[in-house]
């Protein structure tokens, strides 16, 4: 029987890299919400490598938190590995890299102990608070950019009749009892695929602050500071076999490994309340504005991500690899990304965009991360007004048509209306999807019903620059299917 991977076994295991760090003099000065893949693949990993570069920098441990019920599972998985986990890289060609990481060295799941996270959160030595909580965490309207105060976990955190249970109830909990002790404010430092992520960050915790208390609120915008960053590196969901994968290369069990593209990228805005590791030493670009690396990966990786996911599932494929290996949604990928996307972006000196472009198509088709095209369609309704509605909204104030982008959001559609050109069911999992599942299929007598939800989409109904493109793939996708709607856009 194989031993379970805690610091006690990390000695036994051979042929990995295991923490290059003494973990017992790590503590935490990050704490993180999110605990998810993508976290454990990138920021943690960076910590990890930085706190093996340089031993000063073991106050900079991660003390990883989770909000939601279902983080029980990472709780019950991380906990008794004493916030051990292994990451595996896979390479196109077959190559595989293990490593343990030892960085996170707390976990706490607020629901068991809320007064817990706010202490931590509260502790001079906390001086980072990160974020991964997904494009849909920041409970914020994206046509009318207002936070959303009817949530109802936002109204019972700021009833406050029971601990708060909201990232935004425990974070401004804590930066009140800073304020109140005269403790300064830490960093919240976002790491989600948001356009201006730290902006967002930055009103979205205001927003709530000043419901919470308009003093409070002003403290905080004049203390507290919220860097815009722009993060990658392709990270599935753990596939059910890893854990074997682990077990045969590691010896030792980890009970939630995680895998990941060996490629990834973290580009820092210097913006920092109470200082910040030298992540450079860990090979972070650290800049002065990162806006034109965030928009050439958002507009192009992410949005092309969504670009290929409908198409290509409406072809009959599940794996991304698959998808994009396709002629006709690699002509799509590169055409949406030369014509539409890269048109929009802002000068990056010392980057080529068309090799950056080469480079995503080359991601998109490693086999080895079996990455899924359930992970890409999945809450579209947090994506799609977020990556591709601003390079459709950009080219229109340039009067530009953008056919392939409106193609797009017309394949977005075609999904949505839940059954497959087989007849066979779609399962759209969406935040929205009661809403959006009858609507898109409303459209097939109501043409723009899809699209008219001024939420998700502005006044793009009302362009005829858009709507002309878009009911044209919309009618071929249901007339004719995806394969020759691809075959006449791409004519
Ligand atoms: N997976 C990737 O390839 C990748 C790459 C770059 C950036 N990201 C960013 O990271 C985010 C998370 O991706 P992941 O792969 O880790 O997903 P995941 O599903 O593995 O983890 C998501 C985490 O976010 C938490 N979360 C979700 N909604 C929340 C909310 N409202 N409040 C608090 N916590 C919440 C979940 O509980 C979970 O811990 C993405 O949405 C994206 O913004 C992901
Ligand atoms: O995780 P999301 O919801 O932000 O987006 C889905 C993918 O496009 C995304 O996870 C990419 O894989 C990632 O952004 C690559 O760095």
């Amino acid at each position: 029987m194989s031993t379970s991977l805690t610091n006690e076994t990390l000695p036994r295991i051979d042929g990995v890299d295991t923490p290059a760090f003494d973990r017992a003099a790590v503590t935490p000065g990050i704490v993180h919400f999110g605990v998810g893949a993508f976290h454990r693949a990138h920021q943690a990993m960076y910590v990890d490598r930085l706190l093996a570069a340089d031993p000063s920098a073991n106050d900079w441990g991660i003390c990883g938190v989770g909000v939601r019920t279902a983080d029980a599972a990472m709780r019950d998985a991380l906990v008794p590995q004493d916030g051990l986990f292994t990451l595996t890289l896979k390479h196109p060609d077959g190559a595989v890299e293990t490593s343990v990481i030892g960085s996170i060295v707390e976990y706490l799941y607020a629901p068991d102990d809320p007064e817990k996270v706010i202490d931590r959160l509260s502790d001079p030595a906390t001086r980072i608070v990160s974020l991964t909580v997904t494009e849909g965490g920041y409970n914020f309207s994206p046509s009318t950019g207002e936070f959303d105060a009817a949530n109802p976990d936002i109204v019972a955190d700021l009833e406050a009749s029971a601990p708060p249970r909201t990232v935004f109830g425990l974070v401004t909990e804590a930066l009140a009892r800073r304020r109140e002790r005269g403790t300064p404010s830490f960093t919240v430092m976002s790491c989600d695929n948001i356009q201006g992520n730290g902006h967002m960050a930055r009103s979205t915790f205001l927003a709530y602050a000043r419901l919470r208390d308009p003093e409070l609120a002003e403290w905080i915008e004049a203390n507290t500071r919220f860097p815009n960053s722009m993060v990658d590196r392709i990270t599935p969901a753990t596939p059910p076999d890893l854990a074997d994968e682990v077990v045969d290369r590691t010896g030792v069990v980890d009970n939630w490994p995680v895998v990941a593209e060996p490629f990834t990228q973290w580009v820092l805005e210097d913006d920092f309340a109470m200082g910040r590791p030298s992540l450079e030493k860990a090979g972070v670009q650290v800049v002065d504005d990162v806006t034109p690396y965030e928009l050439m990966k958002l507009r192009l990786l992410n949005a092309g991500h969504q670009a290929l996911c409908y198409f290509g599932y409406l072809l009959g494929y599940r794996y991304v690899h698959d998808a994009a290996s396709d002629p006709d949604i690699r002509t799509l990928l590169r055409r949406y990304m030369t014509e539409e996307g890269a048109t929009t972006l802002r000068p990056l000196p010392g980057v080529d965009v068309d090799t950056y472009i080469d480079t995503l198509l080359e991601r998109f088709t490693n086999p080895a991360i079996a990455d899924t095209i359930a992970r890409l369609c999945q809450d579209s309704s947090d994506r799609i007004p977020k990556w591709l509605v601003p390079v459709i909204r950009e080219r229109l104030e340039q009067d530009q048509r953008s056919d392939l982008a409106a193609a797009v959001v017309a394949s977005w559609t075609r999904y949505a209306e839940g059954t497959d050109e087989a007849g066979d069911p779609i399962d759209v999992i969406d935040p929205l999807a009661a809403d959006l599942v009858p609507r898109a299929q409303r459209s097939r007598t109501d043409p723009l019903a899809f699209v008219a939800d001024p939420e998700l989409f502005g006044t793009l109904a009302e362009e005829p620059l858009f709507t002309e493109p878009y009911l044209s793939a919309l009618e071929s996708l249901r007339s004719k299917g995806a394969r020759a709607t691809l075959a006449g856009l791409l004519a």
